[in-house]
């Protein structure tokens, strides 16, 4: 299994592109089912789990090409398979985006639970409920959701939870639903809000994106269109917490503040200076010590779970002591014991961790749990002194587009060994 190694010391300084949000290509990917002619879409990350999502779509019969200028066409008319196997659902589960769509504009799905993972169960509960509301027929057997349904009818939701692809799921059944759909409770996270605007291109008719209730008044189809995706605001603020951490300077380009309110705010508050543009984020850091931050992880527009386990990494650095809470899955918190391998100060109180910022880490093997923790993992082997390899580094390959060779040109020394 390939690994990183990471050397040290290195502040982090100069200037990094930001690829397309993987939070929102995959459901952006997943809504091209629903059209009756080509969609474009460009700004496509090269992540692993785009190559699974085009995977999961080729073998459905969707012809997808990317062209020179890498820009995705995807073709949904080949469409003649609506299912979803385990093998693949099982190594992504935003796989479940397909189940939606495939119901809406064929009538049938067939679609792998995608089970729980190494972050908490995640059920999929509040999708199955909501194609129910919308009059699909849906069973759960053999760990597969089978679900049909003639035609869906609009309806009212209420979301027992603020779920992201929950609301991505529904939301997208509903675009091609006879009638109007009212989702309350909706998840507002920036990449729903690029779906309704991907979806809007196409012809669907959707308000409210970006608040708690939406409105979709379902259209008889939805037609081609061009869209850009969204810049990640993940991977942006993974990079500007590694310039806080190193007391460096990054300018992060082809970013969006705008969605990056509460990393922000905690950026500043360990003592950043952060100057931002229409599509740049600069951090400064001046060479200082990042003081410990508290953080308590909530769906958007508060602090988003998937920076969780940088800030974690931030604070095992900082001067005095953070406390994070994780509300949103129930076991984020893998990273901690290898950060301690490190020589972090953590105790971990159920769904809080307590860290007191130490002076120095000292680099160790370590092994990455998951996408954010193995980010995480990158970010404090920046600081520790001597040598980090990290583990399992197909996890960061998921949703990172070239992590090494980006933080190489910022200065890092960090290089894939291969396996
Ligand atoms: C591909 C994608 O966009 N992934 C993101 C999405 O995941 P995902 O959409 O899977 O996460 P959800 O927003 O659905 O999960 C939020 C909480 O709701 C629970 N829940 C969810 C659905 C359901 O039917 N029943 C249920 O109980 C989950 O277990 C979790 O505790 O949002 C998460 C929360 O911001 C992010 O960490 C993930 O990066
Ligand atoms: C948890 C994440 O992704 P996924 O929902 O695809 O597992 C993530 O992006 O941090």
């Amino acid at each position: 299994m390939a690994k990183i190694l990471i050397s040290g010391g290195e502040p982090l300084h100069g200037e990094v592109g930001i690829s397309g949000a993987k939070n929102a290509v995959l459901p952006i990917l997943a809504s091209c089912l629903l059209a009756d002619e080509p969609v474009a879409i460009s700004n496509v990350p090269h992540l692993h789990d785009v190559t699974t999502f085009i995977e999961l779509l080729g073998q459905m019969g969707t012809q997808l090409v990317l062209d020179d200028r890498m820009k995705m066409h995807v073709d949904p008319r080949t469409t003649d398979r609506h299912f979803a196997p385990y093998d693949l659902v099982r190594t992504m589960r935003a796989s479940i985006l397909v189940l939606g769509p495939l119901v809406a504009r064929f009538g049938e799905a067939e679609v792998s639970l995608p089970g729980g993972c190494a972050i908490g169960s995640r059920p999929v509960d509040q999708h199955i409920r909501g194609l129910q509301a919308l009059g699909a027929e849906v069973v759960v057997e053999n760990g597969y959701i089978k679900a049909r349904a003639k035609r869906l009818k609009g309806a009212r939701i209420s979301m027992d939870m603020v779920t992201v692809t929950g609301t991505e799921n529904i939301m997208m059944a509903a675009a091609l639903a006879q009638g109007t759909t009212i989702i309350e409770n909706a998840a507002q996270e920036p990449e729903v809000v690029d779906l309704a605007h991907c979806l809007i291109a196409m012809g669907a008719q959707i308000e409210g994106a970006g608040t708690s209730t939406l409105t979709i008044h379902g259209v008889e189809r939805l037609h081609g269109a061009e869209y850009e995706v969204l810049p990640d605001r993940i991977e942006t603020g993974t990079f500007l917490v590694g310039a806080a951490m190193t007391g460096g300077k990054v300018r992060a380009r082809n970013a969006r503040a705008d969605t990056l309110d509460a990393v922000l705010a905690k950026l500043e508050e360990a003592g950043a200076h952060i100057s931002t543009g229409p599509d740049w984020i600069e951090l400064d850091m001046r060479g200082r010590r990042p003081k410990a931050v508290n953080i308590t992880t909530a769906p958007y527009p508060a602090f988003p779970t998937d920076m969780q386990a940088q800030f974690t990494a931030l604070n095992c650095v900082a001067e005095g002591v953070g406390v994070i809470t994780e509300t949103v899955f129930e076991n984020r918190f893998m990273h901690a014991l290898e950060l301690q391998r490190l020589g972090a100060d953590i105790r971990l109180e159920g769904n809080t961790a307590i860290i007191k910022g130490v002076e120095k880490m000292s680099g160790a093997p370590i092994m990455a749990t998951d996408l954010r923790a193995s980010a995480c993992l990158v970010l404090a082997g920046l600081v520790a002194e001597g040598d980090t390899t990290v583990d399992r580094v197909y996890h960061i390959d998921r949703g990172y587009e070239n992590i090494e060779e980006k933080l190489g040109v910022l200065g890092a020394k960090i290089r894939r060994l291969p396996s």
